[in-house]
């Protein structure tokens, strides 16, 4: 039964209206400075804890909360006898419900004007220490961390003043959960600083790499069926990324579908007019842009229409009740577009199997943070016994930076569509080869361990759809190491080649070039993805 709580916030929205609600049901308030001042302010009979454990707040507030009255009276076991006698023994009352947020610590680093000074004394070192304790303590106390519990608690406190016990073992996990953030991010800052203590010159990758992810649900099965799996989110997640996704029927989503619809979405959200991307295998088999999602649907799915049988579809946009009609005749996995009008859905309703995905975008902004466009500003791979960490391949090419190299200029269609052609191979795996033609995938060689044979196996892609090559632009995602892979997409009617350089025989490819009458354009940046 909550009888006495202690209150001690940095932020203090909420705490107000909490201690009000917990004065009305004749629970005993103790709060330190700040807080107790507030709660003071506005009526409240408070008691600061100084004055309960008889010591004042020293050292700036170092030590405010750090005192047995505190902790014994969070600690103690009320089913131990000997608990109680110890505590009764030292005059020290039980303390039955915390309230602590943490210093800003996490807000503070994040400022780019902040000192080491200003970060080390945003180390919270009294807060941490009450919630661990009371989150031990979790069957008789109750901890409060953040300000959207409040409601829930109060609402649930009983006519004995208590809530269930498993409300209290919820409330203390997400308590450690709090502390192991803060202790991650302070352990993060401060294993990035080097030994000139500059931190305006922290290293990008910190000494010890601390990140917290949270469970969004356990999958049926992993990338096959003896393997287990969950999918987790970021505790921050982007918006507009894939687990913030709402999905609005269909099925579980398997690992398989979430790693796929992350593919198609992150391919398809690149593009600022409307387009679809089909993925199959974290592969686009088809891509397109349209003056409508329908058009641009019809267009992705003539690139590979075997493949993208059983494929995840994705769209930029509002999918409206005529592209959904199309969409429906073919048999998709996954579906995922920013809405859906109710047309659509209806569409959509009779196949109760397929998952359908709304990812809203409202939040997204064009520029700014990688967070807040939506972006990972991270790319990790788990290795054997290891993490490799990178910057993600957030690279978007500008026009102006490419560099023509081969005699015969570009035409503006060109242009274009090495632009779109680019802009695709970078979604594609390594060795990535994606042959393009008025807003549209014409034949992709994805994942192969050599060019050449990518390029091949793009043109059969191509040549098995009925879709001719001639006139068509290329885009290779890496450089082309010999003039080989280069014939082979000029052989099957490739008139412009889009590919970054930077081969010992660039000389040698340019020359191809002139030598086929075919425009070269460099970009001078890759995008392997492996
Ligand atoms: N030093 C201590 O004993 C101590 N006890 C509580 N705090 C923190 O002080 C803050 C509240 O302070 P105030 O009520 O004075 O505004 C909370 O964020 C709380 O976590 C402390 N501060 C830092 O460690």
């Amino acid at each position: 039964m909550v009888k006495t709580a202690l209150l001690s916030v940095s932020d203090k929205t909420g705490v107000l209206e909490l201690a009000q609600a917990l004065h009305a049901r004749g629970v005993k308030l103790l709060s330190t400075g700040g807080t107790a001042k507030l709660l003071a302010d506005n009526g409240l009979p408070v008691i600061e804890v100084a004055n309960h454990t008889g010591f004042p707040e020293m050292l700036d507030g170092r030590v405010k909360t750090l005192h047995p009255t505190i902790h014994g009276g969070l600690l103690a076991r009320r089913d131990l006898p000997e608990h109680m006698a110890a505590i009764a023994e030292h005059g020290i009352e039980t303390i039955d419900m915390l309230v602590v947020n943490l210093y800003p610590f996490e807000a503070t680093v994040a400022k780019a004007d902040c000192t080491l000074e200003d970060a080390i004394e945003n180390i919270d070192i009294g807060g941490p220490a009450m919630v661990r304790s009371a989150a031990k303590n979790w069957r008789d106390v109750v901890v409060l961390t953040d300000a959207n519990q409040y409601a829930g608690v109060l609402a649930e406190l009983n006519d004995n003043g208590d809530v269930s016990t498993a409300t209290k073992f919820k409330l203390s996990v997400a308590a450690f959960n709090r502390i192991s953030a803060y202790d991650g991010a302070i352990s993060n800052y401060l294993s990035s600083i080097g030994d000139d203590f500059d931190v305006t010159q922290r290293a990008e990758y910190a000494g010890q790499a601390n990140s917290q992810f949270i469970k969004v649900q356990d999958l049926r099965y992993g990338e096959n069926s003896h393997q287990t799996a969950a999918l987790y989110r970021d505790l921050y997640p982007a918006p507009g990324s894939l687990v913030t996704a709402v999905q609005l029927q269909g099925k579980e989503l398997s690992y398989n579908n979430i790693a796929d619809a992350d593919a198609a979405w992150e391919c398809v959200k690149s593009f600022d007019v409307p387009a679809c991307v089909i993925i199959k295998h974290a592969n686009p088999c088809g891509v397109a842009i349209g003056a409508t999602l329908g058009e641009a649907y019809d267009k992705a799915f003539k690139t590979d229409s075997t493949s993208a049988f059983g494929g995840i579809i994705a769209f930029n946009g509002v999918l409206d009740g005529a592209a959904a009609a199309v969409v429906a005749k073919q048999f998709v996995e996954v579906l995922i577009a920013t809405d859906y009008t109710a047309e659509a859905l209806e569409v959509f309703k009779a196949k109760t199997n397929v998952r359908v995905l709304k990812i809203d975008m409202s939040q997204v902004k064009k520029s700014g943070s990688a967070w807040e466009q939506g972006r990972n500003a991270q790319d990790i791979k788990r290795i054997g016994s290891g993490l490799l960490i990178q910057t993600a391949d957030n690279h978007e090419m500008d026009l102006a930076d490419l560099k023509v190299v081969s005699e015969k200029q570009p035409t503006a269609e060109q242009l274009k569509d090495m632009l779109f052609a680019w802009k695709v191979a970078k979604y594609v795996k390594s060795n990535a080869i994606v042959f393009c033609a008025g807003g549209m995938t014409l034949g992709v060689g994805a994942g192969q361990m050599s060019r050449l044979d990518s390029a091949k196996i793009a043109a059969i892609k191509a040549e098995n759809a009925g879709l001719s090559l001639q006139g068509s632009a290329v885009a290779s995602d890496a450089f082309f190491p010999f003039r080989d892979g280069f014939d082979v997409v000029v052989d099957h009617g490739a008139a412009c080649v889009i590919q970054p350089g930077g081969s010992m025989r660039d000389d040698e490819v340019i020359a191809a070039a002139n030598e086929r009458g075919v425009v070269m354009v460099l970009t001078g940046v890759r995008h392997f993805r492996h």
